[in-house]
């Protein structure tokens, strides 16, 4: 005889008691966690922050490659990045600033890597994210680095140029842009769209497609469209869901973002060194020599030595009209011994080399 299907009820009793395990180890994890700082604080009495970038990158690398579904990998680690949160939180709550205002990009950016149980503090320019790290305010700063659509965000690369703050982590993040209204706004009424110009130029086509004739206005933040149109009925703004939330605006179209594979990387910025994770990269500046064959010398040793870089961008250096500094990323860890000899050999090739750090690779 075949097995009877179980009952609504019964389902429910299972889930009930799965529930109750799984609130149970939680706590039990939850437990350990304030142990764990215990023994951070008997071992550094002076200690500042809690957090540990690489150990949180194993541990979701570890949830990815033991999951067997049906939940997708991701989502069960954001499952975990919650929870790993919650419990750095009992340990000690960490302060977050990140460009602002709330419901940016940037925001969900901080709120992607830390979890909810972070304290974000937003600020209005890079320069200020970078300052309040500088000052130990705040723990960490989140800052926009590159667009996969619209290119890098040269006002952080020039901040680091002043800067001896270190790159501890990074962010991708898929960047879905929505076309929002206040309740009871038509697609009729609309005569002005408000958004970032970043925003504006990556929803390019789809605005010239639905609303040619509509007045295009940039503003300093989506989330600062998003808080305009609140009280404007004629208006509307291009912007992401979290700032959606926030204004309590109705999503009219959504994803109207010309490439569908759009994603923003956000670097975190903070004061320490991280130990390697096991899936690290480096970030590097470099100012160069003024001759022949000056980014050959640098790139070389990489060529040489196997490693992949994942992004090389030019700045004018700041204290010298005719120079150009090179930020490059690369796979690996400087400690690890084969970067620490291409490392040692570029040092020797360059005017001027800094480590902006190693740091996990984004896992989510
Ligand atoms: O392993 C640690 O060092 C912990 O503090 C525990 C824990 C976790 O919940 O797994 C919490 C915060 C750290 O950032 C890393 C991991």
């Amino acid at each position: 005889m075949s097995e009877q299907r179980p009952t609504l009820a019964e389902l429910r009793q299972r889930i009930d008691k799965i529930d109750q395990d799984i609130h149970q180890l939680i706590n039990q994890r939850a437990v350990c966690a304030q142990q764990v700082a215990e023994v951070k604080k008997a071992e550094d009495p002076t200690i500042k922050s809690f957090y540990r970038p690489e150990r949180e990158a194993q541990v979701l690398q570890m949830v990815m490659q033991r999951n067997q579904g049906p939940l997708a990998g991701e989502t069960v680690a954001r499952l975990f990045r919650e929870i790993m949160s919650a419990c750095l939180a009992l340990e000690s709550p960490l302060n977050i600033a990140f460009l602002g205002p709330n419901g940016t990009f940037t925001h969900a950016a901080a709120l992607k890597h830390f979890g909810h149980a972070a304290l974000t503090q937003p600020l209005a320019t890079i320069d200020e994210v970078f300052r309040e790290v500088e000052a130990g305010s705040v723990n960490y700063g989140v800052v926009p680095v590159e667009n996969s659509s619209e290119g890098v965000v040269n006002h952080t690369l020039d901040c680091f140029m002043a800067s001896s703050l270190k790159i501890i982590g990074e962010v991708e993040l898929r960047i879905h842009q929505n076309l929002l209204v206040a309740k009871g706004t038509q697609i009729k009424h609309i005569s002005r769209i408000y958004s970032h110009q970043q925003s504006l130029a990556q929803c390019r086509k789809w605005l010239d497609a639905h609303f040619p004739k509509v007045e295009r206005v940039a503003v300093s933040s989506n989330a600062e469209a998003a808080r305009m149109v609140k009280s404007e009925w004629h208006s509307a703004a291009i912007a992401g869901e979290t700032a959606a939330e926030l204004y309590d605006l109705t999503i009219l179209h959504a994803n109207i973002e010309d490439n569908p594979n759009n994603t923003t990387r956000f670097l975190i910025i903070g004061t320490e060194e991280v130990p390697a994770s096991g899936d690290d990269k480096t970030s590097l500046i470099v100012a160069a020599h003024n001759e022949a064959g000056a980014l050959y010398h640098i790139l070389e040793p990489f060529y040489r030595h196997n490693i992949s870089l994942t992004r090389i961008e030019t700045r004018p250096a700041q204290n010298d009209i005719w120079s150009y500094v090179f930020f490059i990323d690369f796979e690996g860890h400087q400690q690890q011994p084969h970067v620490k000899v291409v490392l040692d050999e570029i040092k020797a090739r360059v005017r001027e080399m800094r480590i902006l750090g190693s740091y996990p690779k984004a896992v989510l």
